[in-house]
């Protein structure tokens, strides 16, 4: 059994206040790219993770690995003795870079292991324990378009989306999210108002001109390169909009559609983790 992991991407992100906790109340369109992280389950003895892929060594497949959380959630959430699992990730997403990896990786394991262990249960329960996870795991556990409100809970349907293209760009720098939601400085943002649809990319691009990504000053003041990424991707051949995803330091540029992104990500600096193709837009 494989499960995809897909990387999210916010196309904007609104911080619309402060829970007294601490967390922050957003606002969000949260899409997701072809790029992914794939998790395979098979019978094992006890739970267990193996790691591989180009991503696979800046993690460790230790208790808190997040597929390794999920897991013992969903086994807690059983409440009976379960078969073993042997578990292997093979990641391709750069870790700790905005784009939700850890986030799709623990969804893909709430999702695989409901249905390994045959569990069935059901998709409240299921988004009540990836919200334990983590802010972005309930966005990650449906992987379809939507628009994200609370402190990532509050989840509905995204206007309808034309397809389109998009590249993703990484300067290899791991930034933590704490620190960069810890750095916003000045007056909370009003949440989007979106229209019901756009027609076609260009038109996206346009709608999204208006609206920002709230962490950008502060995840370039922590990380001055994703200055330099949205530089490189605005100057792409065909670029039609470049932000920050989430907390960064991942950028995206949107383009006309995926064959186009493709090419133009292959412009960019090799040192870069790079991606471009197709958005996952659910047409
Ligand atoms: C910013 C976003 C936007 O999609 O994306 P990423 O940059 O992580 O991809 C998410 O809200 C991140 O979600 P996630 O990475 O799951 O966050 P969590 O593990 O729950 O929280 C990490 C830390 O980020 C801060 N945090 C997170 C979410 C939120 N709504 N308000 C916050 O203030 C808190 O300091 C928290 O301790
Ligand atoms: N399977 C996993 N993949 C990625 N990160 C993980 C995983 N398990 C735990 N983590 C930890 O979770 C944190 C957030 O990772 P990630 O979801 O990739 O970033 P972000 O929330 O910025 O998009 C990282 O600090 C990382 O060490």
């Amino acid at each position: 059994m494989i499960e995809d992991a897909p990387a999210k991407v916010n196309l904007h992100l609104h911080v619309t206040g402060r829970r007294a906790d601490g967390y922050h109340r957003l606002d969000s369109l949260v899409v997701f790219a072809g790029a992914s992280d794939s998790l395979r389950v098979g019978p094992g003895e006890g739970v267990t993770l193996g790691l591989g892929g180009p991503e696979g060594g800046a993690l460790a497949a230790e208790p808190d690995n997040l597929v390794l959380r999920a897991a013992r959630r969903l086994a807690e959430a059983a409440g009976r003795p379960l078969p073993g699992a042997a578990l292997h990730l093979e990641k391709r997403l750069p870790v700790a870079s905005g784009i939700g990896g850890g986030s799709a990786d623990a969804a893909a394991a709430l999702r695989a292991l409901d249905r390994f262990w045959g569990l069935g249960l059901g998709a409240a329960r299921l988004e009540g324990i990836a919200l334990g996870l983590g802010a972005d795991v309930p966005v990650c556990l449906a992987s379809r378009p939507a628009l994200m409100g609370g402190v990532g809970e509050v989840l509905s349907p995204a206007p309808r989306l034309p397809a389109f293209g998009m590249v993703l760009a990484n300067p290899r720098v791991a930034l933590p999210t704490p620190a960069v939601f810890a750095g916003r400085q000045g007056a909370f943002s009003p949440p989007a108002s979106l229209p019901a649809s756009w027609p076609d990319a260009a038109s996206l691009a346009e709608g999204l001109r208006g609206l920002r990504n709230d962490l950008e000053p502060p995840a370039i003041a922590l990380c001055p390169p994703v200055a330099a990424v949205l530089d490189a991707l605005d100057a792409l051949p065909g670029t039609l909009l470049a932000r920050m995803s989430g907390s960064g330091a991942t950028c995206f540029a949107l383009f006309r559609d995926a064959a186009a992104a493709a090419r133009a990500a292959a412009l960019l600096p090799a040192a870069w983790w790079r991606w471009g193709g197709a958005a996952r837009t659910g047409d």
